[in-house]
């Protein structure tokens, strides 16, 4: 049975699903990257697919921009296809100037001004974090890689364009965040809630204290490592699951 905003058919999507933000991402994951990609949801244009990697079936879905929108893809995944691990894979700006372009971020913890882990959590605060093993196991891939990450905390706001910017940013680097985007404080709720696993890794594109901002193809390049880090991690969990 679909959803609401889901139509694929029941055990269309695999185990883990990588998300990004944009659907075309996810096209562009599933083309350049998967085995056999097929196309197993399009409601409103938010991609989804289902391939393999590395021998193991992995699929690819966006997830819009903002919490509201990560929240509904995120838990319709979870309860209506079994989706166990979510990983996603997105861009934000750097908030420190050690943190340069290009750099991946696997995000530990994110702080948010959303209210939607308070709806869930009795008014109390609570700790959105990612599972343990994933970000684990995304360091060691980085590193087998050769590739430096950064692990560490980030802010999901909920504008884009907001007012008083100085104050938040000055906040933000005074309490050690590394970047700000916009979702992965609900990616970490719904999983708690729901039962699932998650991570976020996250390529820099604009650098915020500097203004500086990637050009389109420089873009592409960084979201591959990123990109890479993020289907070995689904490959190895995908096995890990899979039934001797
Ligand atoms: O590139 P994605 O994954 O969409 O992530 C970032 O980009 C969007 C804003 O431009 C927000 O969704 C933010 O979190
Ligand atoms: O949410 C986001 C994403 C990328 N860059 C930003 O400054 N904010």
């Amino acid at each position: 049975m679909s959803t609401i905003h889901i139509s694929a058919a029941p055990g269309d999507f695999a185990d883990v699903v990588l998300m990004p933000g944009d659907p075309l991402r996810a096209r562009y994951i599933a083309e350049r990257f998967l085995e056999e990609p097929r196309e197993v949801t399009a409601v409103r244009n938010m991609l989804g697919f289902t391939g393999h990697y590395q021998g193991q079936r992995v699929s690819v879905m966006g997830h819009g921009m903002g919490i509201p929108s990560i929240s509904i893809y995120a838990t319709e995944l979870i309860r209506h296809y079994g989706v166990r691990v979510l990983v996603r894979v997105g861009s934000c700006g750097a908030l420190r100037p050690e943190v340069d372009l290009n750099d991946v971020i696997v995000a530990l913890a994110a702080g948010t001004d959303s209210r939607v882990n308070r709806v869930r959590f009795l008014e109390h605060d609570f700790p959105a974090v990612a599972d343990f093993n994933l970000a684990r196991r995304a360091m060691e891939i980085a590193e087998r890689r050769g590739q430096t990450v950064r692990a560490g905390s980030v802010f999901s706001s909920d504008l884009f364009y907001m007012p008083d910017v100085a104050l938040l940013h000055a906040t933000l680097v005074r309490m050690g965040m590394l970047a700000i985007e916009m979702e992965v404080a609900g990616l970490y709720g719904v999983a708690a809630e729901q039962g699932a696993r998650a991570l976020a890794l996250l390529s820099v594109a604009d650098h915020l204290p500097t203004g500086r901002a990637l050009s389109s193809a420089d873009r592409e390049t960084s979201f591959h490592t990123m990109m890479e880090i993020a289907l070995e991690l689904a490959a190895v969990e995908a096995a890990a699951m899979a039934p001797r």
